[in-house]
């Protein structure tokens, strides 16, 4: 077990790049399989559930190389395997190998997936698209098996619920399957596109991915021309950019697509940040006389779910209590006692309200990142406490967070990982 040891204090200053888009790479490794010839992907962040994905790859003799932000994946010799439950319960994305699989073999057999400990995650919707799609599903001891004997066929799909996951693994699962597939109520994140386009550029034919209505063609092969550039992280950016205005005094925030954080940058204006919006990068100055602001999270284009306990530090400097409604995960509550540790004065509700009330000289502290965005939010509070934090269970945030302790360490904080 990892721990992070951060002396906190230290005020942040310089330049932060970020890395390619967790949510994008745990879904294009899965789709890789899909074509008839090696694929490679670039701007790839160096996370934990990178090599977990790669352990499931491997045990369906695809080979795969990682090095200094390239990965190159061989799918070219796959065979149907029984898939390593520890990888696949290491990450939430494992579950995108049933479409993939089911795209490529019109079958698949995965252990239920693992990933963050934030309430209640159903696979329904996914379920429905493949059923919709002409396969049949049964679950059993934790497995999901999935069989299209007669092969996928195109289907009009509704989603009851937006689901991102299950809007990835229909476009899997569909872009074989004969005739046009319409998904309607689809999820809009960027991500979603970054799919679309890797698939596209191999021949799929996949239209309106960013809408809330795709059509995806199936087509026969799908075969790989080029390298996929993975969309920087908008989620990552976001954590540097609340952590930025909170502890910073001049930080530079670099690869990132504005647009992709627009809901995100409006609450951080709305607070006071005095944020300059360039091209591909954020400046954020020092802040001062900062509002306490109300958010509720919401699918893209709304305030993202996995920013709502990165910008909680933040929200500790405003004069006043700003509250947070999480709509998506009411139960993604996991940092509230861990922060209370340090000194944060923040408290919920059962129906998922967060209130976070002004309070400052935080106390460094022992505290466990029980999952990814947790973590987060605890390493920021950590950077502003006085004294040591130790965050415990650091593996939930190097899941996703791609060199931390690296780009943090440029920004002038004392940071270390450590064995426990
Ligand atoms: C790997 C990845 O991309 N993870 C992201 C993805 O997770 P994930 O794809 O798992 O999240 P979904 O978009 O599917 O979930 C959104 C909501 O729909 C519900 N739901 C979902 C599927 C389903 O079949 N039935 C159902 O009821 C969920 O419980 C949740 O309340 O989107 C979440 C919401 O933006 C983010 O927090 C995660 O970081
Ligand atoms: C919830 C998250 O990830 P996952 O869906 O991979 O568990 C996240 O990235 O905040």
């Amino acid at each position: 077990m990892k721990k992070l040891v951060i002396h906190g204090g230290r005020r942040l200053s310089g330049e932060v790049t970020i890395g390619g888009a967790k949510n994008s790479t745990v879904a294009l490794i899965p789709a890789a399989i899909l074509a008839e010839t090696p694929v490679k992907f670039d701007s790839v962040p160096d996370i934990l559930d990178v090599y977990n994905l790669q352990a499931i790859l491997n045990s369906m003799n695809v080979t795969s190389t990682f090095r200094g932000g390239e990965l190159m994946i061989d799918p070219t010799n796959i065979v149907e395997s029984e898939l390593p439950s520890t990888a696949i319960k290491s990450l939430r994305a494992s579950y995108y190998f049933m479409g993939s699989l089911l795209g490529r073999f019109g079958r698949a057999t995965v252990t239920f997936p693992g990933g963050d400990n934030i309430g209640p995650r159903p696979i329904d919707q996914h379920i429905k698209g493949f059923e919709a799609l002409g396969a049949t599903v049964h679950e059993e001891n934790y497995t999901v098996y999935i069989n299209a004997e007669n092969g996928l066929k195109a289907a009009r799909i509704f989603l009851d619920v937006v689901s991102v996951g299950a809007t990835m693994n229909i476009i899997m699962a569909a872009v074989h399957a004969e005739g046009t597939t319409v998904l309607e109520n689809a999820a809009r994140e960027p991500e979603i596109i970054d799919l679309a386009t890797f698939l596209n550029n191999m021949g799929a034919q996949i239209r309106g991915a960013g809408t809330d209505v795709i059509r995806i063609t199936g087509v026969k092969k799908l075969e790989s021309k080029n390298t996929h550039t993975i969309i920087p992280d908008r989620i990552e950016a976001g954590t540097y950019l609340a952590l930025a205005a909170a502890q910073g005094d001049g930080v530079l925030v670099k690869n990132v697509i504005p647009e992709h954080l627009e809901s995100f940058t409006a609450k951080l204006l709305e607070m006071g940040v005095d944020l300059e919006v360039r091209e591909d990068s954020i400046y954020v100055p020092k802040s001062v006389n900062l509002q306490p602001i109300h958010i509720k999270t919401a699918p893209f284009p709304g305030f993202a779910t996995d920013l709502q306990q990165p910008v909680t530090p933040l929200l500790t400097l405003a004069s006043g209590t700003s509250v947070i409604q999480e709509t998506i995960y009411p139960e993604r509550t996991r940092h509230i006692p861990e922060l209370q540790k340090l000194g944060v004065d923040i408290s919920n509700d059962v129906y998922g309200q967060i209130n976070v009330t002004q309070s400052s000289n935080f106390h460094g502290a022992r505290v466990s990142a029980a999952e990814i965005r947790a973590g987060a939010s605890l390493v920021a509070t950590g950077l502003m406490a006085d004294g040591i934090t130790e965050v415990i269970n650091a593996e939930h945030v190097l899941r996703g967070y791609d060199h931390i302790v690296h780009k943090l360490t440029m920004l002038n904080a004392d940071i270390q990982i450590e064995e426990e």
